[in-house]
């Protein structure tokens, strides 16, 4: 089929759903909506609308925009290898990955289902090394704790997911491989508290850099192999795994102890299912938990090729979040799982949806006249209760809220206080959440009325297990591509964070052009 490119305000659908009247979430929803508005997203992970303001009429005119925007189809194409990446001219093949959607994708006579599938074989048999002492410590110690170095989505992506089934993974096999640790910041502080909390002779470090030329990264990398030789390791690069693309400057150094790539057509925010996190996580939680990550994450990208979309949750999911963006002009979403395992969940989520979405013209360069990517914030339940629900319950802007909750605990660790456990308070609450948002209470007293009417999802599971984790990772990244298609524009560059590394760059030359820039500079005592 021809793949046409068209701006969401050019499409009959937006145009029709301009026309449709609100819904009243204290009208329809109902308990049998409840059981009804539910969506498979794969590994046991479902998606449920039913406290969204939509009715059956604004789903068929989504569905509408959905067909007529071509959304599945592009995903085909993006599956196939086609150059979706318009900024960049590249492909776009993270779902690739974690396993085979469309026919292979050959590129310079390389097959690149092979290639991934080749590195992340490495990464879990130089884990199991690791793990069963074949691989040691320059000292004949066995290592204990892994490291990674990287930034943005050399880091976002493989912290949540580590931080997300660490406890799970001690539960299950009593300890963990190696425990892991994240240095990100070109703050020297964050480097220092980690150096701090571990030991160095039986720490392994993981740089990892798509590019090879982040600054922060190198001048962590630096910091951390000075620091190991005053700490009197000889080699600190025998200590250190790299993972990069095969272009990048740190491809072609034999020196460190091992070498695992990408390549360009893995996102950096969509990298945490290539060996940018399977490195980390192989090491530190177990190669077996890490394919089942790659598994739940493939059945999640398996589900978005549905072309019904009251069967495709990210499809659905993408498209509500239009619908509250464009025609109900909602520009916030915030991401609350109750579920403290997910605290940096958000925080990755913020990368994925903003960096990809935040943008203001179309795949091919021009200006666009709606808006696009919300901005994306959020907290675990129940802490953000006690902390900015003020805002979410009584606030003048009204902020769709995405949900996540879990029946199970990971740990098990539990007992009943005042006739009920903790993980039923956490539900308990969750619950009261989602009715008190979408109800409301009336009042005389203005100050202590709730309007309700606050839209949100629900995304739920049994446990969050790897799988269901992976799903869940794979959930939100599809929902983002079905948006940037939707809105027409280039999901997959960041060009909008390159200015301030060239500005960052004439400041460290003590001899930035301009004035404002000095100043600032010299009040930050630069120079
Ligand atoms: O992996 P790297 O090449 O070091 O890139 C790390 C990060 O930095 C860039 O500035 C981009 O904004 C991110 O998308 C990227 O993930």
């Amino acid at each position: 089929m021809e793949l046409k490119y068209n701006n969401l305000d050019r499409t009959k659908a937006y145009k029709k759903l301009k026309k449709t009247k609100p819904v009243s979430l204290k009208k329809v929803l109902t308990s049998e909506r409840v059981k009804e508005y539910v969506v498979d997203a794969g590994a046991g992970l479902r998606y449920n609308y039913a406290a969204k303001a939509v009715d059956d009429k604004i789903i068929e005119l989504l569905s509408q925009l959905a067909v007529e925007q071509q959304l599945v189809e592009k995903y085909r194409a993006l599956l196939s290898g086609d150059v979706i990446n318009t900024g960049e001219k590249r492909k776009v093949l993270h779902h690739l990955q974690r396993g085979q959607l469309a026919e292979d994708v050959v590129h310079e006579g390389v097959n690149l289902r092979e290639f991934y599938v080749e590195q992340h074989k490495k990464a879990a048999v130089f884990a199991e090394k690791v793990h069963n002492g074949e691989i040691k410590s320059q000292s004949g110690k066995k290592f204990d704790t892994v490291v990674q170095i990287g930034i943005g989505g050399s880091d976002l992506g493989p912290r949540a997911l580590y931080y997300a089934l660490e406890q799970y993974v001690m539960v299950k096999k009593g300890a963990l491989p190696l425990k892991a640790y994240f240095i990100s910041n070109v703050d020297p502080d964050d480097a220092a508290l980690v150096l701090s909390q571990i030991n160095v002779d039986t720490s392994l470090f993981v740089l990892v850099s798509k590019s090879g030329t982040t600054q922060e990264t190198l001048a962590n990398a630096e910091l951390v192999s000075s620091y190991l030789k005053e700490k009197g390791i000889a080699q600190p690069k025998k200590q250190m795994l790299v993972v990069t693309s095969k272009t990048s400057p740190l491809a072609k150094d034999p020196d460190y102890l091992e070498s695992f790539f990408i390549d360009d057509f893995i996102g950096g925010r969509y990298s945490a299912t290539s060996p940018v996190g399977g490195v980390i996580l192989s090491l530190s939680l177990g190669p077996d938990v890490f394919s089942d990550i790659l598994d739940g994450a493939h059945q999640a990208d398996r589900l978005a090729l549905e072309s019904n979309i009251r069967k495709n949750a990210a499809l659905l999911d993408a498209m509500i979040g239009l619908y509250e963006r464009n025609v109900l002009n909602y520009p916030v979403t915030a991401i609350l799982p109750y579920s403290q395992a997910l605290h940096r969940f958000p925080a990755h989520l913020q990368q994925l949806d903003m960096e990809s979405n935040g943008k203001s013209v179309n795949r091919y360069g021009e200006p666009i006249s709606y808006s696009t990517g919300p901005v994306i914030f959020g907290e675990p339940g129940t802490n953000g209760q006690h902390s900015f629900y003020q805002l979410l319950h009584q606030g003048t802007d009204i902020i769709p809220l995405q949900f996540i909750g879990f029946e199970k605990s990971q740990s098990g660790f539990d007992m009943e206080i005042d006739g009920s456990s903790s993980q039923e308070k956490l539900n308990a609450n969750l619950a009261a959440q989602i009715i008190a948002f979408a109800k409301g209470r009336e009042n005389n007293d203005r100050n202590k009325n709730f309007a309700g009417e606050r839209p949100s999802s629900l995304l739920t599971a049994e446990q969050l297990t790897p799988s269901v984790l992976g799903a869940l990772l794979a959930h939100y990244e599809n929902k983002v591509m079905f948006q940037g298609f939707a809105w027409n524009i280039n999901s997959f560059d960041q060009e909008g964070v390159q200015l301030g590394k060239i500005l960052t760059k004439t400041v460290l030359s003590k001899n930035p052009d301009d004035k404002v820039l000095d100043s600032y500079a010299k009040l930050l005592k630069v120079y």
